[in-house]
């Protein structure tokens, strides 16, 4: 496996895999990776001959308070992860390879953006858009894998894919937990012991609601009010929110009808932002465990 820094460095290595005919498949990542990326890694491993991770905190994402300084970094350890999960290069640049000083070019989105984590972070998707293109760019991959557990960010990514022609496939890969149920994620560095299992409640509240909606339940309010109720028992949650949207538009609904829809929150645990959620697809008729179709379920593959 490779570590390369330069976009130039992409670029032919690129061109090369391109002349013997080989696929490529990109993981965008911010680093600090841990068992959910590499389950994105290892499944574009598995459907392409050459897969790219990108590891780069992309400062046009985060807000002017948010936590773009200390969010946690550890290249070494990433090469490691990268190598075991079959990656064949890591992109690993600094800001100023990604942007030049005076750069004023932005992927802007009007929809989907404003709901959710948009409305917390009003600047965050047009960072995400913007830095996803130019990965899009300069790896040109067929496929490009992205978690569910920023299921916000894969909508967002695939209306941007289809809007803008950018002719790659996008794999949507089901959320990676703790074994107590927490999502795995490079913010959970932040908590505390005490928050630690404070944070349980986001799970514990996904899993309830996603009972009750696999019950028939079909109610948004009252499957968001028994959630909201397990996170407020929890005096050191604080709710940002939690809201049940249509998974195409990002539109809030009242009702579960045909389309399927995302339930999805972010919650404050101390001073850590952290998000989970849940998707349901009613015409879905997996058995909720195993990857095995093409549906949005948040069980099956996509
Ligand atoms: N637990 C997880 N399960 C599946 N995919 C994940 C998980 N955590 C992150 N990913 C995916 O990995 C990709 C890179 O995410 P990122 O580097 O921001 O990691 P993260 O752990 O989510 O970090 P953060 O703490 O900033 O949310 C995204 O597509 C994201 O959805
Ligand atoms: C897609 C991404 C790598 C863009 O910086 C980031 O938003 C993330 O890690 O999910
Ligand atoms: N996983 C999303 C990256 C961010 O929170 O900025």
């Amino acid at each position: 496996m490779q570590a390369v820094s330069t976009i130039a460095e992409v670029r032919e290595q690129v061109r090369q895999w391109r002349r013997e005919g080989l696929t490529i498949g990109l993981v965008p990542t911010m680093g600090y990776l841990h068992e959910g990326h590499k389950s994105l890694i290892v499944r574009a491993a598995a459907e392409n001959d050459r897969v790219v991770v990108s590891d780069f905190v992309n400062p046009t994402q985060f807000g002017p308070t948010e936590d773009l300084e200390s969010y946690p970094r550890d290249f070494d350890r990433d090469c490691k992860l990268c190598e075991e999960a079959g990656a064949a290069l890591v992109f690993h640049p600094e800001p100023s390879e990604m942007y030049a000083p005076n750069a004023c070019t932005y992927v802007n989105m009007d929809e989907l953006t404003h709901e959710l984590c948009g409305l917390t972070r009003p600047i965050h998707f047009r960072g995400v858009c913007t830095v996803v293109s130019k990965l899009f760019n300069i790896v040109t991959p067929d496929r490009a894998y992205f978690g569910q557990k920023d299921a916000q960010q894969l909508a967002v990514i695939r209306r941007m894919v289809r809007d803008l022609n950018f002719g790659i496939q996008i794999v949507g890969c089901p959320i990676i937990r703790e074994e107590d149920g927490l999502a795995k994620s490079s913010r959970n560095t932040y908590l505390s012991a005490e928050e630690r299992q404070a944070a349980l409640c986001l799970s514990r509240a996904v899993f309830a609601g996603q009972k009750m909606v696999q019950d028939g339940e079909r109610d948004a309010k009252v499957v968001l009010d028994a959630m909201k109720a397990i996170i407020e028992a929890e005096p050191m949650a604080k709710i940002d929110y939690v809201k049940m949207v249509d998974f195409e538009n990002i539109v809030q609904v009242e009702k579960i009808e045909s389309e399927p829809v995302l339930c999805a929150m972010a919650v404050y645990i101390g001073k850590t932002r952290l998000i989970d959620n849940f998707i349901f697809d009613p015409s879905c008729n997996c058995s909720g465990s195993e990857a095995e179709g093409h549906c949005c379920c948040g069980h099956c593959s996509e």
